[in-house]
């Protein structure tokens, strides 16, 4: 386990360009992986997660070439049928988990789908049985999942009020279905501007998605996929954090290349900031967020933005007045729980935070502690917890190491816009502490 430490900050104007953004790629991936020929992908983010796709569609039958450090080139499925079980590990990725369970439906042979001990207690039972109801044979409702298809299309309601992931798994593997598939949705879809990004992905590819209702969509089996070079655009919510930085260390930054085209939730994040009294400036491509003397708390309903939440509860410890952030039951979901977690990390720290269901309340301006947090082995609050040593030096991060998921170079990158991070031994931590 890693342990680091905020140990100061002279953060001044700096300037920043996001990797390639994970969420695009793990569509990219697997559409590749299902495409007629070859895809390559550039500005590809190197982080576990991306590693663990390549490696799961390259078990499924693709051809998977580094061409070199963030490009990789694609060559897809040529026969949906494997020798033998193939055994595919999805580590913490909810993402690839539900997507490659999808996918692997396709194939006549056996796939075993596992992932980490985190992943394993994720809920998966609403892609099981849809998969079975498209004449897979499925065993199990949580990972580890074994299952043998091929996928032969039909009709299915689906419940996606817990995660959103579970329709554009659906999505992109009925693409390949032996018929049409037909998607009724049954409850509030949580996060739905990621389906229109697994939409407009399968578009690069040159498939269709059919929207018959708000409520229904059509798929049309077996269809052509191609889309020989994407560039892969900037991780919009790995943003997030520099954004923060930049306020808690009252300076701005630029943010270079900034994706504002992207239909992701979180891609409006600066537009919070903005109603909390930070300026921002956005000018073809770049993004810069300004401190200007002040920022006050404000009420958000972020079913939309689910992975900057932690972002923005941090920042809400440092400003005027009550930040109250709603609609975001999903959070219960993640790596962590992302509510519950979340809040009780924080309150450590003597903040005051209070948290339902579906909500959270922060009272900002509190008289804080620097303690030592656990990011619960969440790369999110690994990396917004991070943020809080801007303003508490000598906030310390255990299981720092979970930021490998998406970001394995945060820590290069707060060290690069001036914050002074320091490894520390666990064991001095444990003295410390009286442990
Ligand atoms: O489709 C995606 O890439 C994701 C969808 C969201 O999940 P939910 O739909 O489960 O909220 C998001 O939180 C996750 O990080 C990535
Ligand atoms: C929730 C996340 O990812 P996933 O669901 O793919 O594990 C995330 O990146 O914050």
């Amino acid at each position: 386990m890693t342990t680091k430490k905020i140990v100061s900050h002279h953060i001044v104007d700096p300037e920043v360009v996001m990797p390639g953004s994970k969420y695009l790629a793990n569509r990219y991936i697997a559409l590749a992986a299902i495409a007629n020929g070859e895809t390559v992908l550039r500005n590809l983010p190197q982080n576990d997660d991306i590693e663990a796709a390549l490696d799961a569609v390259g078990k499924l039958g693709a051809t998977v070439r580094h061409l070199s450090e963030k490009e990789v080139s694609i060559r897809g499925i040529r026969e949906y049928k494997q020798q033998g079980t193939v055994k595919l590990n999805c580590r913490d990725s909810g993402t690839l988990s539900r997507f490659v369970t999808a996918l692997a439906s396709n194939l006549e042979s056996e796939t075993v789908i596992d992932a980490s001990k985190q992943m394993r207690q994720r809920p998966m039972a609403e892609v099981a049985q849809s998969l079975r109801d498209l004449g897979v044979e499925v065993s199990g409702n949580n990972l580890p999942i074994k299952l043998k298809g091929p996928l032969r299309g039909g009709t299915i309601s689906l419940d996606t009020s817990r995660s959103s992931q579970y329709l554009s798994a659906l999505l992109i593997a009925s693409l390949k279905a032996k018929s049409d598939t037909r998607i009724k949705l049954v409850g509030k879809t949580v996060s739905s501007s990621y389906v229109e990004l697994t939409k407009e992905a399968i578009k690069k590819f040159g498939g269709r998605v059919e929207d018959i209702s708000s409520s229904e969509l059509l798929v049309k089996g077996e269809q052509y996929l191609s889309a020989p070079n994407i560039d892969v655009a900037g991780d919009v919510v790995s943003s997030s954090y520099f954004m923060v930085a930049a306020l808690l260390g009252k300076t701005s930054v630029t943010i270079r290349g900034f994706d504002f085209n992207s239909p992701q939730g979180e891609s409006l994040f600066y537009g919070i900031l903005s109603k909390m009294g930070a300026e921002v400036e956005c000018q073809a491509g770049t993004l810069k967020v300004s401190y200007t003397g002040s920022l006050r708390g404000t009420e958000v309903d972020m079913g939309n933005m689910p992975d900057v939440v932690p972002t923005l509860v941090v920042l809400a410890l440092f400003v005027e007045g009550i930040t109250h952030i709603t609609n975001i039951a999903h959070l219960a979901f993640k790596e962590s729980n992302r509510i519950v977690d979340l809040c009780e990390q924080l309150n450590k720290l003597g903040a005051e935070i209070t948290y339902s269901k579906d909500s959270i309340t922060v009272t900002g301006g509190q008289n804080l502690q620097a303690t030592t947090l656990s990011s619960c082995h969440d790369h999110r609050l690994a990396m917004s917890f991070a943020l809080i040593g801007i303003r508490i030096p000598g906030i310390v991060i255990e299981d720092a190491q979970a930021v490998e998921k998406s970001f394995p170079l945060y820590w290069d990158y707060l060290e690069k816009i001036g914050i002074e991070v320091a490894d520390v031994n666990s064991q001095l931590i444990g003295v410390q502490n009286g442990g």
